[in-house]
């Protein structure tokens, strides 16, 4: 294959120099690496990447191509969402010959289709030690005789961009539960469906307090948390009320920002599928799979919030309860898809705590 050169700034001036195996054009954005093995075609359709380079560092991608579009509950069976949110993927090794029993194109080709760059040959392991000793940094993707300016996405309301526009019924289940949606991935929704739940997908900045339901749900979702003002001026009213509430990665941040607590951004982000979490008061770890740039600083909960489980590598915050309500939240991924399953009872302590509630 005869690929086109291609390069990737970094705002620190360094440059890569590659081959382009994706869409031929320019983009801009704040360059991540992850470190996971596998689950390329659920990262690239995460709406928590939305303005974001992803860089893989496992260095074989797309060898196991790219699912086809198959629908199940109203819902893409091997995406995470509706469409591909990276602004570029950065890779070391491209494989365009695939094979996987639900293959149905080429990496390469999906990329093209939806207009988003790709860059094969560069050293991912070099770029991925620069950007943990530099810290995040935005970056762009160049060709020859082209230009574009550097975008910081995070100073952007990327949530208002991928959230649902109207509101939105799945399943049929005993549980009513309210999900905003400020970029909700797809297995979240069918892990609450399987549960007997039926979901209502509202607006990021849909009022649902005025809503019937017997839990809320609050997503993961791209960009800084602090974007979210209307998400979180409604979550102060819902945290004074008794109704349970769960809530994954920014929704985390979210309930704790409406809590008084205050968030910041990590150096580099935790990225990959073997993040190790412990749950606080327990011996208990888990193996854990994770997408975030921003954290709660734990020093800020107040009151009657603590921490519910800590990351075993930094120390940083993986996820926020309430001491007396039934209120909870992971930093990390329990739905993982891609990642590891070890969290998934989460699911099932917030639709106990729906059915506590229920009978009271
Ligand atoms: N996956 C997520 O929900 C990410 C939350 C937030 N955008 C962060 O990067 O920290």
């Amino acid at each position: 294959m005869d690929l086109k050169n291609v390069k990737l700034v970094l705002e620190d001036g360094t440059e890569f120099i590659g081959k382009s195996f994706g869409y031929e054009g320019c983009s801009a954005g704040e360059v991540v690496f992850n470190t996971a093995m596998t689950g390329y075609p659920e990262s690239l359709t995460d709406p928590s990447y939305r303005g974001q380079l992803l860089v893989l560092t496992y260095p074989l991608i797309g060898n196991y191509g790219v699912p086809g579009a198959n629908q199940e509950d109203n819902l893409f069976k091997f995406y995470e969402s509706d469409q591909l949110h990276i602004d570029g993927l950065i890779i070391s090794d491209y494989s365009e010959e695939y094979s996987h029993w639900n293959a149905n194109e080429s990496l390469g080709d999906w990329l093209k289709r939806n207009k988003v760059p790709g860059i094969t040959g560069i050293d991912t392991r070099a770029l991925t030690k620069i950007l943990r000793e530099r810290g995040a940094m935005m970056g762009k993707i160049v060709f020859e005789g082209e230009d574009i300016a550097f975008r910081d996405p995070n100073k952007e309301n990327l949530v208002d961009q991928v959230s649902t526009k109207d509101v939105k019924i799945y399943g049929e289940g005993r549980h009513r539960v309210v999900l905003v949606d400020c970029g909700v991935k797809n297995n979240i929704i069918r892990n609450l469906i399987k549960r007997d739940v039926t979901v209502v997908r509202v607006p990021w900045n849909y009022n649902f307090l005025n809503e019937e339901y017997d839990g809320l749900f609050i997503s993961n979702g791209p960009g800084d948390p602090k974007m979210c003002e209307a998400t979180i001026n409604h979550l102060k009213v819902a945290i004074t009320q008794d109704k349970p509430i769960m809530g994954i990665c920014l929704g985390n941040q979210l309930l704790s920002l409406a809590s008084g607590a205050n968030t910041y951004k990590l150096k580099y982000g935790h990225r990959s599928h073997n993040q190790p979490v412990l749950q606080v008061g327990t011996n208990r770890a888990f193996v854990t799979s994770q997408n975030h740039g921003f954290a709660i600083d734990n020093n800020t909960l107040s009151g009657d919030w603590e921490p519910y489980f800590i990351n075993l590598n930094d120390g940083t915050n993986e996820g926020v309860r309430h001491k007396t309500k039934r209120i909870f939240s992971a930093q990390f991924h329990p739905e993982a898809s891609s990642g590891p399953t070890d969290t998934e009872f989460l699911f099932d302590d917030f639709i106990r705590n729906i059915e506590a509630f229920k009978a009271e």
